[in-house]
């Protein structure tokens, strides 16, 4: 399995090798070794996630409270998805700029999104499969969004689509908005958080 860094620093992109024969298939989406790799340090698991989207959802953008975050490893067993991730941490180098890549169960990619990180996808097909490991427990609370519709992010999202959103996503505040609420994570702390998991280890 080969991996690749994103254009956002802390979120990384899996290629794992499929296995087809006259049964079907196999693939391994999710290998340790190539994780501690790309990461520095293992994958924790609090949550394993898995949601299912008519063509045009589109779930996010969503983050969480950082330290401790809720990574997120991420791929796609049915369907196909436009998945990406948003630098939301004040003070990174990289902030506002995203990256997206497709997911779907022919090649069976896989992403990795670090604690901090903005998360969303688009929903290419109907009955579209999300599974994703979270590095913690769903903690409502410390869960919060941006719209993914902030002309400022100007996010790739099909133009063939017509958007599905749930109320919760697209009442979220714009970018800016979040900014001047102080909704967003923290560049340092979340490198401190990263630097406190890659010595553990
Ligand atoms: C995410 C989540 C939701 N729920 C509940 C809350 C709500 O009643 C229902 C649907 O929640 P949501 O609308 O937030 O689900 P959804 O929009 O699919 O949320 C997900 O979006 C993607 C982009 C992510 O990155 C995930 O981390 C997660 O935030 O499920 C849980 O009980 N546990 C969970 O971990």
């Amino acid at each position: 399995m080969q991996f690749r860094r994103l254009r956002v620093p802390d979120a990384y992109e899996f290629s794992p090798r499929a296995f087809p024969d006259d049964r079907g298939l196999f693939v391994a989406p999710f290998q340790d070794d190539v994780f501690r790799a790309a990461a520095g340090h293992p994958l924790r698991l609090g949550q394993a996630n898995h949601s299912v989207s008519r063509r045009g959802t589109i779930r996010g953008l969503h983050f969480a409270d950082t330290p401790p975050g809720q990574a997120k490893y991420i791929y796609c067993p049915r369907g196909s998805l436009l998945d990406v991730v948003v630098d939301l941490r004040v003070g990174s180098p990289t902030f506002g700029q995203w990256d997206a890549v497709v997911l779907d169960s022919r090649e069976f990619r896989a992403m990795y999104l670090a604690e901090g990180l903005g998360h969303g996808f688009a929903a290419l097909e109907d009955d579209t499969v999300m599974s994703y490991f979270c590095s913690e427990p769903y903690n409502p609370t410390g869960e919060h969004g941006i719209t993914p519709l902030d002309p400022t992010l100007a996010l790739p999202w099909p133009t063939d689509i017509e958007p599905v959103l749930s109320d919760k996503d697209r009442n979220a505040p714009t970018l800016a908005e979040a900014v001047d609420r102080g909704l967003l994570p923290v560049y340092a702390d979340c490198v401190a958080y990263y630097d406190k998991l890659r010595s553990a280890n």
